[in-house]
């Protein structure tokens, strides 16, 4: 999948971003847009600070320099309710995917609703539920506990919690690890459909060649605190790059 990004507006814009650990040096000099529309699906090795990278774009993690913006909002300078604000056009999927065990799904779901979207009537709070569930295939689940749920169930139903108060921009953190082959497809699949019928733009970290096949539509492959490579799915299959290789094949 190609995509043209000249005439696109760019929706997250990363500059000479720094970050380091006391004396460890995790991100160097890391610079990258996200478009609107697009899905980035960021690769590196383990410990390369891609999940570093996220939680300083979300504003978890205060960065040493450079530069965040989000929808043109300075992101390193904002705070309270501006960076709240900021924060609630992202949805973010991390790797454990959290959900309250004590609470059913619909609980689940309607936790940030009630949060965020103070306006909406209980049967728009309902309406909105269902409809999530729908999108993610497990209309049927309204009713379970988490514990009833298996692990690709409970990554879809912490993907509907998240997709439910409508982000622009969703941020993917190792979504198909932990999972099995099939499951993982199904989850791949899921973003690329979340991608058409919620217009977001996505940034997917992960590892899992299969996903960024299926989801890409351009790539960044981090190295030692820096980007080694930015290019299309057919520029990264067609490297001779040993370390991107070594992720291809
Ligand atoms: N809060 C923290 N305090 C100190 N060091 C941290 C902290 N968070 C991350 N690190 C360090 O930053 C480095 C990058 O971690 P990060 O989790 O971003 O890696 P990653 O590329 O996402 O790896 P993986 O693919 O294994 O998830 C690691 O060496 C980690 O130990």
């Amino acid at each position: 999948m190609m995509t043209e990004n000249t005439n696109r507006k760019k929706v997250v814009e990363i500059s000479n971003l720094k970050k380091s650990f006391g004396a460890d040096l995790i991100l160097k000099d890391v610079s990258l847009s996200l478009f609107e529309g697009e899905n980035l699906v960021v690769l590196g090795k383990s410990g390369t600070g891609k999940s570093v990278l996220i939680k300083c774009l979300v504003g978890l993690l205060p960065t040493d320099s450079g530069s965040i913006t989000v929808f043109d909002e300075n992101m390193t300078s904002a705070s309270g309710e501006k960076l709240a604000l900021i924060r609630e056009k992202m949805g973010f999927l991390f790797q454990g995917g959290a959900l309250y065990d004590s609470m059913t799904v619909k609980e689940n779901i309607e936790f940030p609703l009630r949060r965020i979207k103070k306006e909406l009537t209980e049967s728009q709070i309902e309406e909105k539920v269902k409809e999530v569930l729908e999108n993610v295939g497990l209309a049927d689940a309204i009713n379970k506990m988490p514990s009833e749920l298996s692990g690709g169930m409970r990554k879809r139903i912490s993907l509907a919690r998240t997709l439910v108060i409508d982000p622009k921009i969703m941020l993917y953190d190792e979504p198909t690890t932990g999972l099995d082959p099939v499951t993982s497809n199904e989850i791949s699949e899921l973003i690329v459909e979340v991608q058409k019928k919620y217009k977001t733009a996505s940034i997917i970290i992960t590892h899992d060649i299969k996903c960024a096949q299926k989801t890409a539509n351009r790539i960044i492959m981090l190295n030692d605190g820096l980007v080694f490579k930015e290019g299309t799915l057919n520029e990264f299959e067609a490297s001779n790059e040993q370390l991107i290789q070594s992720f291809f094949n």
